[in-house]
């Protein structure tokens, strides 16, 4: 392990066993009232869940208190790995108070939630990482020491303290060179980037470093960027940056939750366990195709496809297609009513749908503005009118109106025998007749976003009528029903704006859904009253059973309410929740078109935005940020830069470089945090050799990375041969479409390494890489830099320029 420059490193050597003892004894009496928080929070969940439900007020009230009570057992339950990782020793210029009884300030714990002597007027014992007290902790450095004289990190396993690490600030005390490279902790930090890797990312609190501090600590408001080369920390970042949004603004943001948004499922799984192990639960995670509600859009296409439906385009093609279902017919259509109309004496008649008629009803329905399928009643109503009339006449007309028959008559008075409330009755059948309503949902249909869809990829007709080319009507082309892909998604978004949902569906769906659980309730009071009168068959029941008490429909509201769901919960459901913050991890390959959805989650424009534009491969990413965001956050949006890899070593960020440079000249290369002595290496194949070549690469890795994990980078166009050659040659590697990263060896795409890790990464046929795709240089260059130690690379075919000379 590194020696940390002015930082002293103590193990529990013999020499160094007094300061881990006195760090144990405080760390165990941390542990103590950790117990002591859990079984109090215990208790009141417990009783929480005991209260009644009473008035629907004194409910409501309960489920709070009980979804408060569930998060508080689950976070403490969190922070039992690590709980305690850190201590400030301050300088005596920080002491406290005035004159002769100036106390100079005592050490300063850290660690992931805040604990309190309520014996000792509630005296801090351990700070919570993200409380304003706990900065100095990844701030102080040895130039600007903010009052600090030693920090030291804590390594704990369990509950028992490992190590202790420290750092004199003081340079009057310190008796080594300062820092290098201004790294905090620089002994841990090391220790954490060196240890090997699980196929779960971790969290890194007891190491952030100071240019990611001031990061994670960033105004809320706005859109924060964060551009950052390969393995600068921007997921972890990302992320406690989230931890620490939610512990600044809780009250605000518990409530409207905080999406993330990440590239694909594989990735969520990798990453899902650092905001739990932070305590924290109200983030949504999200790919773009999870961001339509019971929708998950993961099938693949070409990435010209990709590109056509990405495009801002497309919001004129969909108002096209909306447009386009709300047809005038060419001639007159004529539709057969049904028997209803006895009344009037109309068994089976005949009412014919003008073109006119339709076309100044689509005008009055168009001129309200409403969505398509909220301003469809408005049109049925104005068809209903004028049909209301042509029916009446027919039916109504005088046969001797042109004569006069004396009395007040006079020829042409009173041509219509019906009254007005003859007339409306005739209307109100025409609204209910259904042949009618179905010649009217051929002209103006209640649309969901997934029928305009999935019809318009259907027919060349409608995306030619929906302002399409030739071109992308191929790349569009695909019959209805064959699922959807995450580019969909953001058209469905698109299409639910303008076609609005038909409440009264929504309503009836509520009713239907509120119907089963009150039959669900009286299934459980049956089974209640059948097992009670089973249980107590010899006694005449004189206990009250709890049908006795609930009627079903009471039991269906506390069902109800005790399905408490979280804001992010609600969220998740709900496709025009809009979330107090968004944070966007790999957000370069996000399309216009998504960036348009997720403003319309995020009014507020509060976001963090975390990408690099080298990396970008999605044909309808972004190369530059002000593209994206000059559009929607005008002056409210602010750029930053992590510039330190703390994944990939200098040898393998130097060769990276060269496709840097080919990708954008313009971007600086991350600077390596360390070194490990050892370059790539490249095994050159025998033109029919490269599969023995790939498994004698793997078999070599693996027996080398002990217990770490093992990445095989390869073609897109070869993934599933020879991610199939190497699960057979390496039992239990994986591969295929949602690969499980915690197996040894995972054998992925360029595209799936998205945002991972390994200690070990075997790229294969990397010209390949780089020829499958217009953006194959991006391709590869994160490919490359997925390792945490060492690389090889492995070729039969063409090596790409910038890997010769490497
Ligand atoms: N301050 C830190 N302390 C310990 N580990 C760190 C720190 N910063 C980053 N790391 C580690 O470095 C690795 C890379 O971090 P991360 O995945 O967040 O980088 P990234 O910028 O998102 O990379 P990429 O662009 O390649 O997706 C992770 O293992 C992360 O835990």
């Amino acid at each position: 392990m590194a020696d940390g420059g002015a930082g002293q490193v103590l193990r529990a050597g013999v020499g160094e066993l007094g300061e881990v003892e006195r760090e144990q004894a405080y760390v165990t009496r941390l542990y103590a009232k950790l117990d002591a928080m859990r079984a109090t929070a215990g208790e009141h969940l417990a009783e929480a869940l005991r209260a009644s439900g009473g008035t629907p007020g004194a409910r409501s009230e309960r489920e709070s208190v009980v979804s408060r009570a569930r998060e508080q057992v689950a976070g403490l339950d969190a922070v039992e790995q690590g709980l305690c990782f850190g201590r400030l020793d301050f300088t005596d210029d920080t002491a406290q108070g005035t004159g002769p009884e100036r106390q100079a300030e005592g050490p300063r714990y850290v660690g992931r939630i805040g604990i309190f002597d309520e014996d000792d007027d509630y005296e801090p014992l351990l700070v919570d990482w993200r409380a304003p007290a706990a900065r100095a902790f990844y701030l102080a450095t040895a130039a600007s020491p903010q009052g600090v004289r030693r920090r030291r990190h804590i390594t704990t396993r369990g509950r028992t303290v490992v190590g202790v690490s420290d750092e004199v600030l003081d340079l009057d005390e310190a008796d080594g060179a300062p820092n290098r490279d201004g790294l905090t902790g620089e002994a841990t930090l090391l220790a954490a980037l060196t240890r090997s890797r699980t196929g779960r990312m971790r969290d890194i609190v007891d190491t952030i470093q100071a240019e990611q501090d001031r990061v994670i600590r960033s105004d809320l408001a706005g859109v924060l960027v964060v551009q950052g080369g390969p393995g600068t920390g921007k997921t972890a970042v990302a992320l406690h940056r989230a931890a620490y949004l939610l512990y600044t603004y809780r009250e605000q943001l518990s409530r409207q939750g905080v999406l993330l948004v990440g590239p694909h499922a594989t990735f969520l799984a990798y990453i899902g366990h650092v905001l739990p192990a932070l305590a924290e639960t109200g983030v949504l995670p999200r790919t773009v195709g999870q961001l339509y509600p019971g929708i998950d859009a993961r099938r693949a296409e070409s990435a010209a496809t990709g590109e056509v439906k990405g495009s801002l385009a497309m919001v004129d093609v969909v108002r096209a297609a909306v447009a386009d279902r709300q047809r005038v017919p060419d001639g007159p259509v004529e539709v057969e009513i049904a028997d209803t109309h006895a009344g009037f004496g109309f068994q089976r008649d005949t009412v014919v749908l003008e073109p006119e008629v339709i076309e100044r009803a689509r005008d009055r329905a168009r001129r309200t503005t409403r969505p398509h399928n909220l301003a469809r009643p408005v049109f049925v109503a104005e068809v209903v009118d004028a049909l209301g009339w042509q029916v009446a006449q027919r039916l109504g007309a005088d046969p001797y109106a042109d004569q006069a028959l004396g009395g007040n008559d006079a020829p042409g008075e009173g041509a219509l025998l019906l009254d007005e409330a003859d007339v409306a009755e005739i209307r109100r059948e025409l609204a209910t007749d259904q042949a009618l309503l179905a010649a009217l949902d051929d002209l103006w249909p209640v649309l969901t976003p997934q029928r305009l869809l999935a019809d318009l990829y259907a027919s060349d007709e409608r995306m030619a009528a929906a302002g399409l080319d030739a071109d992308r009507i191929a790349l569009l082309r695909r019959p209805a029903g064959s699922g959807w892909a995450p580019a969909d998604v953001p058209l469905l978004d698109e299409a639910a704006e303008l076609l609005g949902e038909d409440d009264s569906a929504r309503q009836a769906r509520l009713e239907r859904a509120r119907r089963r659980q009150i039959a669900y309730a009286q299934g459980v009071l049956d089974i209640t009253a059948g097992s009670a009168s089973q249980e107590f068959e010899d006694e005449e029941s004189e206990i009250l059973e709890v049908g006795d008490l609930l009627d079903a429909s009471h039991l269906a509201d506390r069902q109800e309410y005790a399905e408490h769901l979280t804001a992010a919960e609600r969220a998740a459901a709900d496709r025009e929740w809009t979330f107090g913050h968004v944070i966007v991890d790999e957000a370069q390959d996000l399309s216009p078109m998504a960036w348009r959805l997720l403003m319309r989650r995020c009014p507020t424009r509060s976001m963090t935005v975390v990408g690099d534009v080298a990396q970008t491969g999605d044909l309808s990413g972004t190369g530059a940020w002000s593209d994206v965001f000059d559009r929607y956050a005008a002056d409210r949006w602010r750029l930053t830069e992590l510039r330190t890899s703390y994944r990939t070593p200098a040898e393998i960020l130097s060769v990276a470089a060269r496709l840097l440079t080919h990708i954008d000249p313009s971007l600086a290369a991350p600077l390596a945090v360390r070194e490990t002595g050892v370059p790539p290496a490249i095994v050159a194949a025998a033109p029919d050799g490269l599969a023995d070549s790939v498994i004698e690469t793997v078999r070599a890795a693996v027996a080398e990375v002990g217990d770490g994990r093992v990445g095989v980078i390869v073609p897109a166009g070869s993934a599933g041969t020879l991610g199939g050659t190497v699960a057979a040659a390496v039992p239990g590697a994986a591969f295929g479409d949602d690969p499980d990263l915690e197996r040894t060896v995972a054998v992925l795409t360029a595209r799936q390494a998205k945002g991972l890790e390994f200690d070990t990464v075997v790229v294969v046929e990397p010209g390949s890489i780089v020829a499958e795709s217009p953006r194959g240089h991006s391709d590869l260059y994160v490919a490359l830099t997925r390792t945490t130690n060492t690389l090889t690379i492995v070729h039969s075919g063409h090596l790409p320029v910038e890997l010769a000379t490497a």
